[in-house]
């Protein structure tokens, strides 16, 4: 337990609080948990169906914070344990969602009712019980940028005016309906505003926050190690799994989308200033990403290659990546957000924060991890069998 008084910006000592965390079992949910615990002297209750990457947190070994967390298997979809969860504690995170892009298009209702219809009774429980609320939104609300529609040689697309994506004044931008790639933006968006108007109307205290591209150790899975075969994780999932079993990384519609990437251990700080700050965070939606960590799709694939090159002391590879259309990758109704950098004024100004890590620097401890947690596995899931004499 932290022994030492933690106080907040303002100077204020902060109380130990109880965290109703739901979709703890996540990637960010597994690193804020850790935060929580290892920082702070905060209790949390964990929910989620699954507990694989916070199974280390809850082993009778890590006896420092044992009595600080509590596993709760809950499908939030369908159990009257929720409502009770959320009334013991003085705050609910929630994480939970369908959030892999691969299932956006090609499961658009299980899309649409994970991070709409089943994140209502969350935000009721929260108003009703006058318990405060942090909901996990997404830079996908956004969708395309302004400059998107512009003719390609535009000068005006270098302008910050038809890029920035900024919480109180860019457009939410998605494409026709039938494109179902943006059945998940829209259902973010469509709980966001019921968040806020819950605030307006009913006096909800909420930070809804939205993360730019965090990437880090435990993000998704490794297809056919720790989840299904044909399972299409997120890009930083997609392009390890590619090195490590030595083939070129797949580039969807030639990878000239471009992307923010921000490390998770820095994201997670703002995250913690949010819960204990909430003076300066309630009533505010967050963009947290990293505005210097810009590159296209190819570019990540071309420094991802060199840095698992050097960390893993394997060759570099000779072809290293190999062009596929979305419609081969994803399916039908696929889309994409062109460029994403946010606008850092309001977290800034509320919260003083900002990302410290390079681009290469969390790619670097990110696929040292990657290398030693399933480089092995790898290796005897491809081993040919011996031929018996
Ligand atoms: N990682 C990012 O860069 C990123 C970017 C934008 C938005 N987000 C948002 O942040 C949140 C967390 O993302 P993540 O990257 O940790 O995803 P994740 O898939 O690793 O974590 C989500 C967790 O929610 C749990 N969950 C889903 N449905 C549930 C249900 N019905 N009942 C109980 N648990 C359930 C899952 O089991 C999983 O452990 C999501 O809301 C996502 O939309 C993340
Ligand atoms: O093998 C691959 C996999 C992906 N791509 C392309 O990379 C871009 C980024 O893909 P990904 O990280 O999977 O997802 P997005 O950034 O598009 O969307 C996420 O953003 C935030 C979040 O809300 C939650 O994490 C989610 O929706 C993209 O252009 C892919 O086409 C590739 O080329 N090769």
């Amino acid at each position: 337990m932290a022994s030492t008084v933690r106080v907040d910006l303002d100077g204020n000592e902060v109380k130990a609080m109880t965290i109703c965390m739901i979709g703890a079992g996540g990637f960010i949910g597994s690193h804020l948990c850790e935060k929580i615990l290892s920082e702070t002297s905060h209790k949390v209750l964990a929910v989620d169906v699954y507990n694989d990457k916070i199974k280390h947190l809850l082993e009778p070994q890590t006896k420092q914070w044992v009595e600080r967390i509590q596993f709760h298997r809950i499908n939030i979809k369908h159990d009257s344990r929720l409502e009770g969860l959320i009334k013991m504690a003085d705050l609910t995170i929630n994480l939970a969602a369908i959030c892999t892009p691969a299932d956006y298009n090609t499961r658009p209702l299980d899309t649409i009712y994970s991070n709409f219809i089943d994140a209502l009774p969350v935000v009721k429980y929260c108003s009703e019980n006058n318990k405060r609320l942090i909901h996990f939104s997404t830079c996908e609300v956004y969708g395309k940028t302004i400059g998107s529609f512009l003719p390609k040689d535009s000068p005006l697309r270098e302008d910050p005016q038809f890029y920035l994506l900024s919480e109180d004044a860019s457009p939410c931008i998605f494409g026709p309906i039938e494109k179902q790639r943006w059945s998940y933006a829209c259902a973010k968006q469509l709980i966001e505003r019921l968040v806020y108007a819950e605030g307006a109307e009913n006096g909800l205290e909420f930070t809804i926050v939205r993360p730019f591209n965090w990437i880090g150790p435990r993000m998704d899975f490794i297809p056919g190690i720790d989840g299904p075969s044909e399972g299409v994780p997120r890009v930083l999932a997609c392009f390890s799994n590619n090195l490590l079993r030595g083939e070129p990384l797949k580039l969807v519609d030639g990878g000239e989308s471009q992307r923010t990437f921000v490390y998770i251990k820095d994201a997670i700080e703002a995250v913690l200033l949010m819960i204990e700050n909430p003076a300066r965070a309630n009533g505010h939606i967050f963009n947290v990403g990293n505005p210097h960590n810009e590159v296209t799709v190819k570019q990540l694939a071309e420094m991802m290659a060199e840095v698992y090159s050097k960390v893993s002391g394997e060759p570099a590879l000779e072809q290293p990546t190999i062009d596929v259309s979305s419609k081969e990758f994803y399916g039908e109704g696929y889309d994409d957000s062109d460029k994403r950098i946010p606008d850092m004024t309001i977290i800034n100004r509320q919260l003083g924060w900002n990302p410290k890590t390079s681009l290469w620097d969390l790619l670097e401890s990110t696929l040292t991890y990657q290398h030693r947690t399933y480089a092995e596995a790898i290796k005897q899931a491809t081993a040919k069998p011996v031929a018996s004499s």
